[in-house]
């Protein structure tokens, strides 16, 4: 596995991979310089009329709920219509899932278009689910990883999708492995759109990797995660942080990653 890391980080700066996001207002220019980072290209981009022609030039898509209305979520259908059509990976972000009704509705919707990859914390991934979801923060979560697992494995079965729950142990489960990731820092908890950000990754390293979701999946938590530890180390709190997070993405290297991954495998 570190070895298959070493070489997708540097697959995805040499293919540079293009990744089309529909994502929030809040994140957007921060997940566009974290996709610059680490060596892919991104485009953010709604209009309906031009979502069909948008995926065909894109090596996947990031959907991510954050700030859905109406509109957003007709063109996140046509997007993703188009991908599943063109058999290109998506990633689905269901930011605050849990909090509001609609978001749940709309949700379920896409979910039933099934995603290859879903990120979340550990509460979103509860409520995706509809397993034991507790009281709701909104887009930050109330509980660890390890309490979503189940959660996770439900959504893998249910949609085939790979699913990772982030938080301070990032939890990656397959088909047949989950593969549990200790790196990172609170700090990063800090930072706004942190989440969006892993997810974006995520969606450069399936487009560098589109025939292995899983390994993808776990190469970019590897990357953030590591980028996190060094650039806390760097910084005097969240502001420093977020600059420091996207300096640590472009510069570190693959044998630097491969030295400092912690990493346990299990196989169900
Ligand atoms: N307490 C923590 N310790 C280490 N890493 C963390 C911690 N909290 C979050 N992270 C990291 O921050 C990133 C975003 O995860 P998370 O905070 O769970 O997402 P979200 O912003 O969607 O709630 C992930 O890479 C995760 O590993
Ligand atoms: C604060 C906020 N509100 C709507 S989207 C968003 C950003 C959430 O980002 P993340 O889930 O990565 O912390
Ligand atoms: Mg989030």
């Amino acid at each position: 596995m570190k070895e298959f890391i070493r070489e997708q980080i540097l697959t995805v700066r040499k293919q540079s991979p293009l990744v089309h996001s529909i994502t929030n207002y809040v994140v957007m220019n921060n997940t566009a310089n974290a996709l610059l980072a680490v060596g892919a290209s991104p485009i953010m981009a709604h209009a309906h009329s031009e979502m069909a022609d948008m995926v065909k030039i894109v090596g996947a898509l990031v959907i991510n709920i954050g700030t859905l209305d109406e509109y957003w979520v007709k063109s996140m259908e046509l997007a993703i219509g188009q991908a599943n059509t063109l058999g290109k990976p998506w990633i689905l972000d269901p930011v605050g899932a849990g909090a509001t009704p609609y978001r749940d509705e709309v949700l379920k919707q896409l979910l039933e278009l099934k995603p290859t990859i879903i990120r979340g914390n550990a509460s979103e991934i509860m409520a995706l689910a509809r397993k034991n979801a507790g009281p709701t923060k909104g887009v930050d979560s109330t509980e660890e990883s390890a309490a979503a697992v189940e959660a996770a494995r439900y959504l893998q079965q249910e949609f085939g999708s790979v699913v990772c729950v982030s938080g301070a142990v990032d939890i990656i489960v397959g088909k047949d492995t989950t593969i549990l990731l200790s790196n990172g820092h609170p700090l990063m908890a800090k930072v706004t759109g942190m989440g969006c950000t892993a997810t974006a990754l995520i969606g450069a390293f399936a487009a560098a990797n589109p025939t292995d979701p899983f390994c993808a999946t776990v190469s970019a938590m590897a990357l953030l995660g590591i980028a996190g530890e060094k650039a806390a180390k760097l910084s005097n709190g969240p502001g420093s942080m977020q600059v420091n997070i996207l300096d640590q993405l472009y510069q570190l290297t693959d044998e630097a990653v491969a030295s400092l991954i912690k990493l346990e495998e299990t196989h169900v």
